[in-house]
């Protein structure tokens, strides 16, 4: 399981302030203008209570902080609760919290006790990512390399395919390479004979997994996949459009999905 880590999680507002604007280069929205268009929702301060949970591996430094700045930085009026784990749940519920954002190591879910919609973390990343580059404003074709068809990446193959794309996929576990090629439609990619794409999107615990041999110039590489995808001497070679955050860009999925 590749849990966050606290350095992942450092200026967080820095860090999504320049995602927005990668984001806005590539689709001509910001993230907020991407969610609210492809949910159809929008959100009105809703108040969302964040509550630590201990369980497993526990507390991650700066997690619950950090969902603290993602969400006043998306406009909801958030609180992160003093006590953990159930307390933490019975605090927020009485302080007024019309959505619930807690995470153990398995699930990180968003919870509208209003209209009783509920978000998984993995789904709403990998399809927002992959929905983010589907609206690539300078695509010369819809063929799309996805590397990385696991939680994460399956869904958002799973949209690219529902959106009409010609996905080429790879994974490192032949058997879920296989399995999404029967079950998607895909197109196994071989990394032996690559070809060029201007859409990539990644969603591995690995590093450099794109092939320089992949890249075409300005493609867009949309990944929330830790660590980065491809080395920063090969982004600026090729004037990649790099799309990629550790946290807030997921978290705004799922609430944008529960609105
Ligand atoms: N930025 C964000 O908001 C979020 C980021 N993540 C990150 O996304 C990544 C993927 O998460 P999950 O889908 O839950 O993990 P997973 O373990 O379900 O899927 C990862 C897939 O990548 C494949 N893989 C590993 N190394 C590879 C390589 N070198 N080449 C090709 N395929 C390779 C594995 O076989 C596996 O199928 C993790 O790094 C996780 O931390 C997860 C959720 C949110
Ligand atoms: N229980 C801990 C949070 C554990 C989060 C683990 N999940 C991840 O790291 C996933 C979520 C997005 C990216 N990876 C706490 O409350 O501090
Ligand atoms: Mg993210």
């Amino acid at each position: 399981m590749a849990l966050l880590t606290p350095e992942d999680l450092k200026n967080i507002n820095r860090q999504l302030q320049e995602a927005d604007s990668a984001v806005r280069r590539v689709t001509g929205l910001d993230i907020k203008g991407v969610c609210k268009d492809f949910y159809g929702t929008t959100s009105c301060g809703e108040k969302i209570g964040i509550v630590p949970v201990t369980s497993g591996n526990g507390i991650i430094g700066n997690f619950s902080a950090s969902l603290h700045a993602i969400t006043e930085y998306f406009g909801f009026d958030s609180f992160v609760t003093n006590m953990p784990d159930v307390s933490g749940y019975y605090e927020a519920v009485r302080n007024g919290a019309q959505i619930i954002l807690m995470a153990d190591d398995n699930t990180f879910l968003a919870h509208n006790l209003k209209n009783g919609k509920i978000a998984n973390n993995q789904p709403c990343t990998g399809i927002i990512y992959a929905e983010i580059a589907s609206r690539y404003l300078k695509a010369d074709s819809k063929d799309v390399l996805a590397v990385g068809l696991g939680k994460v990446g399956f869904p958002g193959v799973a949209h690219f395919v529902h959106k009409g794309f010609r996905v080429y996929g790879y994974d490192a576990d032949r058997a879920l390479l296989e399995k999404t090629v029967f079950s998607l439609g895909i197109t196994p990619f071989d990394p032996e004979n690559p070809r060029k794409f201007s859409i990539i999107f990644e969603a591995t615990p690995c590093a450099d997994t794109i092939p320089e041999a992949a890249l075409s110039e300005n493609c867009v590489i949309s990944t929330p996949g830790i660590p980065c995808a491809i080395s920063r001497e090969l982004q600026e070679k090729y004037g990649v459009e790099l799309v990629m955050e550790p946290l807030g860009i997921g978290t705004a999925s799922m609430l944008y999905s529960v609105l």
